[in-house]
């Protein structure tokens, strides 16, 4: 007993100096690793927030991105949290009111100033975009254009968010960001990995874009985009053809039909019992068809639906002209096109319309897809109208041209065969975001693209915290192997015991 004693009392590390050189050995790796973890704690989660309108041709919605604040650079994920539609018209109607236009993006802007933090909103920027209804007012009476973009500003600066400005977007630049939209938000242009085609289908105009292997850009310049998007460039090919949008395509179909007899018009692409009078001045108040206005036209024309597929696609084909091309491939109306490659998002009216009519499956054969429209068109009027009773009527009498539309511009105008149809994907949203070009605009304009790749840090968080308490308790083990003069004293006493 008296042998321990003595031994606990001589035991070298219950001496004073030992005991407070371990006490501060332990403070010093806690401090250590507190520090280490407080300084490189990720940030509470804080976002930043991007509003885009998109004022299209029939009507406008508003949009909210959000992204984290600390990662705006580079690896943050922009994300729509909202979106709203303005009810109404698209501005372009607006033109005989202008401040109308201004006033119809009232709602819409105060749901947005609720769904931005109030401490963000002014450094939140806000963008107009128009689009093909826009292009073709600014056509035929630039000043009322003019009149409509100025009420539009005035409307949007009253709000406390940072106004970047409204603007015409180019078919180029509509047709570019609808790409950069699809795949950014497919996570295809950090991978790397090989791109995703974007097909719009606005009211005025639509959109083809796609990267393929055999284009240069040389052919057609024109048509040509480059990016370079995270260490990868990219020679995009795009093009937008201004009236061949749904709404404006049904125009220039309808406005062919009234060339051979301008009192009626039995139109195959109708349902069998439909029956309305139109007017003249409306089908032809557009510049699409406004050169075609038969001489000596009545006011009104009757307009009856005969239901006939086929006919229909005969139709349908007029409003394409397939006879002139200059390059080694076209599409149709002369432009070049080059071979189609990849899988294509087609997005806006082509989801809407396809959806509606229950063909959005394109791992469906064509033929089965054609006999399926062939049966909706058949559908006498008054049962379409039974069946979906909240539909609009003007809306619900044009599904069957839409949908003959889309698969006429698909495989006759861009040249998708039975076989290649598959690579389209009819798609409204990727991962909770709409598809179109107002993401794409964004994401360019606040520079949230970088060229290069960006720099990771080398290690995760919790990688880094983990090493560091490692190498702090190396340290501490070592610095009391440095004790060492202390040691045998002790090991000799044990070997006495
Ligand atoms: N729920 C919806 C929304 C839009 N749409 C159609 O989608 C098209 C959207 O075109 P848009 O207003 O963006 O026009 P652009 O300026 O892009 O040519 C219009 O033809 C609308 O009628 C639809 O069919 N169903
Ligand atoms: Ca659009």
């Amino acid at each position: 007993m008296s042998a321990q004693r003595e031994m606990k009392e001589k035991n070298p590390w219950h001496t004073p100096v030992t005991i407070i050189i371990t006490v501060i050995g332990v403070i010093a790796i806690v401090a250590l690793v507190t520090v280490a973890v407080v300084q490189n704690r990720p940030l509470p989660q804080k976002y930043k927030y991007g509003i885009v309108l998109d004022a299209g041709s029939s009507h406008t919605a508003l949009y909210i991105y959000e992204w984290p604040a600390e990662k705006d650079n580079n690896t943050g994920r922009v994300e729509q949290k909202h979106s709203c539609k303005v009810d109404g018209p698209g501005i372009s109607s607006y033109a005989s009111a202008p401040l109308k236009a201004g006033q119809s993006l009232r709602e819409c802007m105060q749901k947005a100033e609720k769904w931005v933090p109030s401490k963000r909103h002014h450094e939140t920027p806000l963008y107009l975009g128009a689009t093909a209804g826009m292009r073709l007012l600014n056509m035929v009476d630039s000043v009322a254009s003019e009149d409509v973009f100025q009420a539009v500003k005035e409307a949007l600066q009253k709000f406390p968010f940072s106004y970047q400005g409204a603007r015409i977007l180019s078919g180029q630049e509509e047709g570019a960001f609808g790409w950069v939209t699809v795949n950014y938000l497919d996570e295809r242009l950090k991978q790397g990995l090989e791109t995703t085609g974007a097909l719009d289908l606005g009211g005025a105009s639509t959109q083809i874009s796609f990267v393929s292997d055999n284009y240069d850009g040389s052919e057609s310049p024109n048509n040509s985009v480059n990016f370079r998007l995270y260490g990868n460039d990219y020679n995009l090919y795009t093009h937008s053809f201004l009236c061949y949008g749904k709404d404006q395509a049904h125009r220039l179909k309808l406005a062919h039909q009234t060339q051979s007899g301008p009192n009626a018009v039995a139109d195959p692409c109708s349902h069998p019992g439909y029956n309305a009078t139109k007017k003249y001045s409306v089908l032809y108040d557009s510049p699409c068809v406004s050169d075609r206005k038969p001489q000596g036209a009545p006011a009104t024309f009757h307009h009856t639906g005969t239901g006939n597929l086929q006919q229909c696609q005969e139709v349908v084909r007029n409003v394409f002209n397939f006879t002139d091309c200059k390059y080694s491939h076209c599409s149709f109306n002369g432009v070049f096109q080059p071979i189609l490659q990849g899988g294509f998002g087609a997005f806006s009216a082509y989801y809407f319309v396809m959806d509606f009519l229950n063909l959005t499956d394109t791992t469906v054969p064509l033929e089965a897809v054609k006999e399926q429209l062939k049966a909706y068109c058949a559908t006498p009027w008054d049962q379409i109208v039974q069946q979906h009773p909240k539909a609009k009527l003007k809306y619900l009498a044009e599904y069957c041209f839409s949908g003959t539309y889309i698969l006429s511009l698909l495989t006759e105008g861009y040249n998708f065969t039975s076989v290649t149809y598959s690579d389209i994907k009819f798609i409204e949203k990727i991962k909770g975001s709409d598809a179109g070009w107002t993401l794409g605009y964004m994401l360019n304009l606040t520079n949230m693209i970088p060229a290069e790749a960006p720099d990771f840090p080398p290690l995760p968080h919790a990688g880094y915290v983990s090493i560091v308490t490692i190498i702090a308790v190396l340290i501490f083990i070592l610095f009391l192997f440095s004790l060492r003069p202390l040691w045998p004293r002790c090991s000799k006493q044990q070997q006495i015991v």
